[in-house]
């Protein structure tokens, strides 16, 4: 099964209205790349992003949402407004968001149903810590977060799936090759028990400090469909490095 990579930035919360330049800048130096690319900006800056880059290859997407459609909750944000404003991927349950925020895997679960009732694709995203990596759990953890955190509805079409190990997330330490193909491989057949012959064309993400200079290695692995990259998305120059290492 061929698989077409994603370059997915995820901004985290970086970014004002100034910072909207990198993506005139991506678009300029990756006109026809090989792979998918998504930009995920803090909400504030998905309409205008969305706009500036309409027609382009570049995607937008948020980086969370809640699990219903509008209401009484102040300071969320619904599957649809992303959709309204531009987006066509949803990040959900990134680590941070467990951590910060609480959320379980029931919550990540709520939110995917979500964000394709949206038309939406939902990054679901797993990992362990570096307490439960050390303790032998880091396969075990994962397998249980998938499990918890995709519904049965999941397709190749509306669900990527992104492992980044917290460890790795900003620290510029990156598991293996071999723990990342390992995990990669643990995943793709824990997704194949459960969703069959669909799993050979669901995505499966590497997160956790890519950079140009290891993104192509790292992608080059067996069942690694790309990246979801943090700190090295917010330049152009550097994200355009990895789109290349994808493409
Ligand atoms: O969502 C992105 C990840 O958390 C990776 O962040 P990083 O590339 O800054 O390590």
């Amino acid at each position: 099964m061929s698989r077409r990579k994603l370059a997915a930035g995820n901004w985290k919360m970086n970014g004002l209205a100034a910072q909207l330049a990198e993506i005139d800048a991506l678009v300029n130096a990756c006109p026809a790349p090989g792979c998918d690319v998504l930009i995920c900006p803090p909400a504030t800056l998905i309409a205008p992003m969305a706009q500036r880059a309409a027609g382009s290859v570049v995607a937008v997407g948020g980086q969370d949402c809640h699990a219903r459609d509008s209401g009484a909750h102040t300071g969320d944000v619904s599957a649809a407004m992303l959709r309204d404003a531009g987006a066509s991927y949803v990040i959900l349950g990134h680590s941070e968001r467990r951590a910060d925020h609480g959320e379980s895997d029931a919550d990540v679960r709520a939110k995917t149903e979500a964000a394709w009732a949206a038309g939406l694709v939902a990054i679901v995203c797993v990992g362990e810590t570096e307490a439960q990596r050390d303790a032998g759990e880091a396969l075990s953890v994962v397998g249980a977060q998938l499990a918890g955190s995709l519904p049965d509805g999941a397709t190749a079409a509306n669900t990527v799936v992104a492992y980044e190990p917290v460890w790795a997330i900003g620290t510029g330490r990156t598991p293996s090759n071999d723990d990342i193909a390992e995990m990669h491989s643990h995943m793709r057949a824990r997704l194949a028990e459960r969703f069959g012959a669909e799993a050979d064309g669901m995505r499966l993400l590497y997160g956790g400090s890519v950079k140009p200079g290891n993104a192509r290695e790292i992608f080059g692995l067996a069942d690694v469909d790309g990246g979801l990259v943090g700190g090295a998305s917010l330049k152009a120059a550097d994200f355009a490095g990895i789109v290349e290492a994808a493409g």
